[in-house]
C-alpha cells in the first residue's frame, strides 16, 4: 500500500535521511522506532510531502505520490496526525472536525459521526474549544480528524508523547480498533517499546537517518533493538 524507496531528506545543507526504504502492506501497522532526533519526524513529514525530499520515492497504493503536494495525499487516502496534536485551538471540538469535514472531497456529515465513535470523550465536549481540552484529549481530536477524511492509512507521529496514562491507553485502543476492526494500515512514530510490542506487525528502527533494523513484532525483542533504542 505504501512503499518508500531510497529516501533522503535535508535541512539547508544538513542531511537528515540517507537512502530509507520502508514499505507497509494494505491493514499492516508498521512502527518507526528511534532514539530522538534519528529522522523519524523528518520521515513522516516527506512522506507526506510537507518536507520535499531531495532523493528517492514515495508510492502510494501504486500511485507515485513523490511530487504530490499534502493535501492532494490526503485525498488519496493518507490521513497524517503530525506530532504535537495540532488542533485549531480557538475553535470548538465540532468546529475543528467541520473545518475538516469541508475541506475532504466526500463532504459525508457521517464521517464526523463515525470519528466521534472512535473516541466518545469527545463527544461530550463538542462545544469546548479545543485550546482548553487536556493534552489527552487534543491528541484524540487530532486523530478524529484525521479520521473525518476516511483515509485509508493513517500516519501518527508519537500520538502518546506527553499524555497522561489514562488517555495513553484510550489511544493506544483506538489505534487498535482502527487497525483490527476497520482495517486501517497504520504507519506510527513511537519510541514506547512496550506499546509497539502490543500493537505492530512490523517495526523499522531508524539510527543517524538510515534504517538499521527491520523485522515483525517478535523481532522487537531482540538485543539489537534494545540497543538502537537505548538512550
Ligand atoms: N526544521 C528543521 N530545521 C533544521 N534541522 C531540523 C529541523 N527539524 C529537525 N531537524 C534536525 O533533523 C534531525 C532529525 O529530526 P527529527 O525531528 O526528524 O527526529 P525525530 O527522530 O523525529 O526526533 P524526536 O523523537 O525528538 O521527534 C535532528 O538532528 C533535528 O535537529
Amino acid at each position: 500500500m505504501l512503499e518508500v524507496t531510497g529516501l533522503e531528506a535535508a535541512y539547508g545543507r544538513a542531511r537528515v535521511l540517507f537512502g530509507v526504504d520502508l514499505s507497509v502492506e494494505a491493514g499492516q501497522l508498521m512502527c518507526v522506532m528511534g532514539r530522538n532526533g534519528v529522522g523519524k519526524t523528518t520521515l513522516l513529514n516527506s512522506v507526506m510531502g510537507v518536507l520535499t525530499p531531495t532523493a528517492g520515492k514515495v508510492v502510494f497504493d501504486g500511485r507515485d505520490v513523490t511530487r504530490l503536494p499534502t493535501y492532494e495525499r490526503v485525498r488519496l487516502g493518507m490521513g497524517y496526525v503530525p506530532q504535537g496534536h495540532e488542533t485549531f485551538p480557538q475553535l470548538t471540538v465540532a468546529e475543528n472536525l467541520q473545518v475538516t469535514l469541508e475541506a475532504t472531497r466526500h463532504r459525508d456529515r457521517a464521517a464526523v459521526a463515525e470519528a466521534l465513535e472512535v473516541f466518545p470523550r469527545l463527544k461530550e465536549m463538542l462545544k469546548r474549544r479545543a485550546g482548553f481540552l487536556s493534552g489527552g484529549q487534543q491528541q484524540q481530536l487530532a486523530i478524529a480528524r484525521a479520521l473525518v477524511t476516511r483515509p485509508r492509512m493513517l500516519i501518527l507521529d508519537e500520538p502518546t508523547e506527553g499524555i497522561q496514562p489514562s488517555i495513553v491507553l484510550e489511544i493506544e485502543q483506538a489505534i487498535e480498533r482502527l487497525h483490527k476492526e476497520r482495517g486501517l494500515a497504520v504507519l506510527l512514530v513511537e519510541q514506547y517499546l512496550e506499546l509497539a510490542l502490543r500493537l505492530a506487525d512490523g517495526f523499522v528502527i531508524l539510527d543517524g537517518g538510515m534504517v538499521r533494523h527491520s523485522g515483525t513484532a517478535a523481532d522487537l525483542r531482540d538485543e539489537e533493538v534494545r540497543r538502537l533504542l537505548a538512550v
